[in-house]
Order: C-alpha cells, then sequence, then structure tokens
C-alpha cells in the first residue's frame, strides 16, 4: 500500500483564498482592514525567510503587514516597549514575535505583555489556559494547520488513537489538547517515553513534532494510519549540500501510512495560512462584528 499525500501547500492555497474574501467582505461592510505586526530580533537568516513570506501572504490576503527587525542587542525593555505600543495602536489586530528571541530577553515575559486579543500565534498564558479548558482561545497556528488537515482527511476523529511526539508549548502541548477535543484517545510521547516504536504503532494519528530529523521511522506506523509530520530539519547530503527533511523517515512510512503529508510542502505552508485566520479571527473579535463566511 502507498500513503496519499496531503498536499499542505494546496490547502493553504485554498484557505488563503477563503481567508482574502472574508478581508474584502470587511473591508465592504465594516470598512475595516486587519493589521499584522510581526517583530523579529536580530539577523537570523532562517527567520528573516519566514518574516518574508508572512509579509507577502500577508499583503497578497489584502491585510495591512507591519514589519519591526530590531538589532540583536535590544533590551528586553525595548522590546516590551514596542509590545505595548503595538497593544495600544488601533490599526494593528495581530502582533507576532518571531522565536526564538536572543538568550539575553525572557521570551515569556515577552509572550505574556502582547495582548492576548492581539496574540495571533495563540501562545500566551491566556490562550493556552482558555485552549485547556474549552474556551475562545486564538489557537497557535501549526496546530490549528495540523487539525484542518487531519479533519479534511478523516472527518469525525472520535474514538482514533492519536500520537503526538513531542510536548512543547507552541506544538505537542496545544496538539493534543485539539486532537483530544476531536473525542480522541490521546498519548504525548517524549524523548523518555519507554518503548516509542510500540507507542507510535498502535496510532490511528501520528503528529510528529519533536526537531529530530527521521526520528520517527518508517516500519513503526500502523497500517493506513493519517501520518503528519511538523519536523523541518536541515540536514547534510553526501553531496556536500543540505536539504530539508521532517520528523518522520517519509518514504518508508508512505508506504504504511493511509496518508501522509510531505516536507516541505506539508505543515508549514498550512501555519502560514492559520496566521493570517487567526489574524481575521481576532480583528473581527476586536471589532465585535461576525466573521464573514467566505
Ligand atoms: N512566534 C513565532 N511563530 C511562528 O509561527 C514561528 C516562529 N515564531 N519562529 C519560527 C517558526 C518557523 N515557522 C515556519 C512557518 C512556515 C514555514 C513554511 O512555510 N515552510 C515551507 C517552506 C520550507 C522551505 O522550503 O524553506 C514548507 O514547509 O513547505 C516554515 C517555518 C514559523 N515559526
Amino acid at each position: 500500500m502507498s500513503a496519499q499525500i496531503i498536499d499542505g501547500k494546496a490547502f493553504a492555497a485554498n484557505l488563503k483564498q477563503d481567508i482574502a474574501k472574508q478581508v474584502a467582505i470587511l473591508k465592504e461592510k465594516h470598512n475595516i482592514t486587519p493589521g499584522l505586526a510581526v517583530v523579529i530580533v536580530g539577523e537570523d537568516p532562517a527567520s528573516q525567510i519566514y518574516v518574508r513570506n508572512k509579509n507577502k501572504s500577508t499583503v497578497e490576503a489584502g491585510m495591512n503587514s507591519f514589519e519591526h527587525v530590531l538589532p540583536e542587542d535590544t533590551s528586553e525593555a525595548d522590546l516590551l516597549a514596542l509590545v505595548e505600543q503595538l497593544n495600544n495602536d488601533p490599526a494593528i489586530n495581530g502582533i507576532l514575535v518571531q522565536l526564538p528571541l536572543p538568550k539575553h530577553i525572557n521570551e515569556s515575559a515577552v509572550i505574556d505583555a502582547i495582548n492576548p486579543a492581539k496574540d495571533v500565534d495563540g501562545f500566551h498564558v491566556i490562550n493556552s489556559g482558555l485552549l485547556a479548558t474549552g474556551g475562545d482561545a486564538i489557537v497557535p497556528c501549526t496546530p490549528l494547520g495540523c487539525l484542518l488537515m487531519l479533519r479534511d482527511r478523516l472527518g469525525d476523529m472520535s474514538g482514533l488513537d492519536a500520537v503526538v511526539v513531542g510536548r512543547s508549548n507552541i506544538v505537542g502541548k496545544p496538539m493534543a489538547q485539539l486532537l483530544l477535543n476531536e473525542n480522541c484517545t490521546v498519548t504525548i510521547a517524549h524523548s523518555r517515553t519507554r518503548d516509542l516504536p510500540g507507542v507510535v504503532g498502535r496510532a490511528d494519528i501520528v503528529v510528529a513534532a519533536v526537531g529530530r530529523a527521521e526520528l520517527v521511522k518508517g516500519d513503526w506506523i500502523k497500517q493506513g494510519a493519517t501520518v503528519i509530520d511538523v519536523g523541518i530539519n536541515r540536514i547534510a547530503t553526501d553531496d556536500g549540500k543540505s536539504r530539508i527533511v521532517g520528523d518522520v523517515e517519509f518514504a518508508a512510512a508512505a508506504e504504511r501510512a493511509g496518508a501522509i503529508t510531505p516536507v516541505p510542502g506539508g505543515v508549514g505552508p498550512m501555519t502560514i495560512a492559520c496566521l493570517l485566520k487567526n489574524t481575521v479571527t481576532a480583528t473581527c473579535r476586536q471589532a465585535g462584528v461576525k466573521e464573514p463566511q467566505a
């Protein structure tokens, strides 16, 4: 058997079209243009590429994009002052502070300084608390993108065994919450898990988010399982160049899975589409208007 490849790029392109329609309706009916501010501290080239992609997608969707590139040696106090300024700016509906931040800055202090209503990453402790307690959270973009692809593929997930490999605050934990909300039986596996192959092998749904190249082996996957690969790892190749691989051994896993996301072209593009989606959601909540149907 060979898996269906879940085309995250095409899925994201569709989602972005819907979002552009929503933005057009917001403009026409309410005279509102959503504004997204992205803050980046330091010169990490990979980060700069993400920021550029986000900026391009935001503008393509008809929203306003504001970029703040600060030097690596920016103090925590100066970054907090910028966050406060963005919190108070009515033209800004969403704020994203690119992670990781330089080591001299306390990340959670910065994230928790963002107005939770503008926290389009869904990283604020208020939003993680709302997600955990069934409230109206802004949901982190990567897990939200994974959920949309899973719903599209599987529909009702009630009673399915789901394993999330990885326990980060930004992917693993919120992903587990979302799967629990779908009535899956959820296991969170991590570096101390005994018998990871056995745990993964029971799962109908595997979400791999550990950040370790090809850690999840193809022959662990249950026949017909749905595999979502969140990893983006750059590895060296024999010819002295490099390529991007996920957290799952893709070719071998595709032999057994029912469906699988590729890397690149899977979860990554959905993350950006969901950032735009969250920005529309946040804008509508701030304005007290119902989210338009695309
Ligand atoms: N506050 C914050 N929020 C984030 O959402 C955030 C962050 N910080 N820091 C960095 C990571 C990384 N990230 C990616 C988003 C999209 C792709 C993406 O679209 N990747 C494409 C292209 C990959 C390529 O070819 O380079 C793909 O997977 O197909 C990748 C990585 C968001 N992040």
